[in-house]
């Protein structure tokens, strides 16, 4: 009871159809009532009573259709806004809905009413593109949310190829997961929930199962050619999936995607790479709905390119959407690596004592990783592409370049500048059992199983030191090393 006394809270009681939207600054946490009314996180409905947590410098709004009263401990910043395009973004859902149903229609061999022929009764398979700080995650969101809300167990596949945001595992990584019940907002660290590969699975948001791919760099110029790749093995495997299960299908698509995608560079290989990748992503997932937040050129230009055969819609930018920095987006990477090692703990403020990250009943998921010395040789290391590469025109005359961007470099742990210390690794698939089915490429086209960091070297004694989240044996494994370092706070 003393404890609740001294709670720093107040009440806010929000109109229908209005927000209330908050920043929180590094080393502050806030907790959320929902004292009366109903309202929802990017798409996620609060339950009454209960203590939301948020922390790791969160900015998210409680966004209600029909007016609450909130009770709210002290954020960084806060107001509440009555200009939200929450309004299109439902009307979105409904069109998105209409196409879900008319699908498993077909699938069921039950006639769509209006319809003349099912031939073209497809499931949404949505491209979100826009600029940086658009708020393109959170449409995803709020897009994913509301279809899983809608009461037909619909299990929509989210597919995140932002590689430098990290979706369910670690920065640099691209994945794709059916999703099952409304995904939290309460760290930025996992933006899209926490994985069953990183958390406990015994809670129902940590049921995500992603097939993941690592691209390794948070900049899609860095290698195109690579992530083209890894764009379209997702894709097989989603198309694979889904002709397994084409129930499953009609519960639709939606992919986020980097801002790189969408500014306009003055430098035309870099617009070309960009197109290139969209097509990808066009290709991959057999988009036929284009939604671009907030830029009429882009739009235009998707119009021209893709308007003929898929939908362009051109959304509003929510005006909440905080614009989020160099230094900011380095310190979510840092917490998305250590949420991924130890789990999330964010401390309640002051006077909130039982309190819920996400809706799930525990506050602290607290995780384990283990530390193994290993052998040198227990784990092949690889590196896709040269680090730097000369221009051809650098080349002498006659000169080929030796080593593509999509070749794999074997690296020497026992090379004094081989970058491994420190450094985010990728442990892959198993390769082929089967020699004769191998390839040069193989690993390129291998999914992650997890992450691990390299955290000594000692080159004398050939043995190294690795920290992962669990106690699995790497003798034999493959990994690939990327740009990523983890910094020991
Ligand atoms: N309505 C809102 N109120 C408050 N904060 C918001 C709102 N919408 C989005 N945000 C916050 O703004 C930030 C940027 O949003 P988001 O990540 O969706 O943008 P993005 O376009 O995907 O970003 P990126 O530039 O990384 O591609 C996030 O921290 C998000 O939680």
């Amino acid at each position: 009871m003393e404890n609740e006394k001294k709670t720093d809270s107040r009440e806010w009681e929000l109109d229908a159809e209005t927000e209330y939207r908050f920043e929180l600054d590094p080393g502050t946490s806030l907790a959320i009532k929902l004292v009366q009314g109903q309202a929802e996180v990017f798409g996620t409905e609060l339950a009454e009573g209960k203590q939301y947590l948020f922390g790791s410098e969160c900015k998210a709004s409680v966004f209600t259709w029909q007016g609450c009263v909130l009770e709210i401990s002290h954020p960084s910043t806060e107001y509440v806004s009555e200009e939200t395009p929450m309004a299109t973004y439902a009307n979105l859902h409904i069109a998105f809905e209409q196409m879900r149903v008319r699908a498993l229609n077909a699938v069921h061999g039950s006639p769509n009413s209006d319809d003349d022929s099912d031939a073209n009764a497809e499931p949404p398979r949505v491209l979100v593109l826009g600029p940086e700080n658009s708020g393109k995650t959170t449409v995803c969101k709020i897009l994913t949310n509301y279809a899983v809300r809608a009461g037909q167990d619909w299990s929509p596949l989210l597919v995140n190829v932002d590689t430098s945001e990290g979706g369910w595992s670690c920065p640099g990584a691209i994945s794709a997961a059916p999703v099952h019940s409304p995904l939290p907002t309460c760290s930025p660290a996992n933006p899209l929930g926490s994985a069953a590969t990183s958390a406990p699975t015994a809670l129902s948001s940590n049921a995500l199962l992603p097939l993941v791919y690592w691209y390794g760099h948070t900049e899609t110029k860095r290698n195109p050619l690579l992530l083209d790749r890894l764009i379209r093995n997702l894709g097989d495997n989603v198309r694979e999936k889904y002709d397994a299960d084409p129930e499953g299908r009609a519960s639709g698509i939606i992919v986020d995607t980097p801002s790189s995608f969408a500014s306009s560079s003055s430098s035309s290989s870099s617009s070309d790479h960009r197109h290139t990748l969209i097509k990808s992503c066009v290709d991959a997932f057999g988009i036929n709905v284009i939604l671009v937040v907030g830029h009429e050129k882009l739009n235009v230009e998707m119009q021209r390119t893709y308007g003929s055969r898929l939908s362009v819609v051109k959304i509003p930018k929510s005006g909440g959407v905080v614009e989020l920095d160099h230094s900011y987006r380095e310190r979510v990477h840092n917490y998305q690596l250590r949420t991924y090692m130890y789990g999330q703990v964010i401390e309640a403020p002051p006077g909130i004592s039982s309190a819920t990250l996400g809706g799930e009943t525990m506050t602290d998921l607290v995780l384990s990783p283990s530390s193994v010395v290993i052998g040198f040789d227990d784990l092949t290391i690889y590196r896709i592409g040269e680090e730097s590469m000369a221009p051809s025109s650098a080349l002498p005359i006659g000169g080929t370049r030796i080593l593509s961007e999509m070749q794999p470099v074997l690296i020497d742990p026992a090379q004094s500048g081989s970058g491994l210390l420190n450094a985010v690794l990728a442990l892959l698939a198993p390769l082929n059992p089967n020699d004769s089915e191998r390839y040069d490429e193989e690993i390129l086209d291998l999914n992650v199983t997890g992450f691990l960091i390299i955290t000594s070297l000692d080159i004398q004694s050939r043995k190294m030191t690795i920290l992962a989240p669990n106690q699995g044996s790497f003798a034999g494994r493959t990994a690939v090393v990327g740009s990523f370092e983890w910094q020991d706070q």
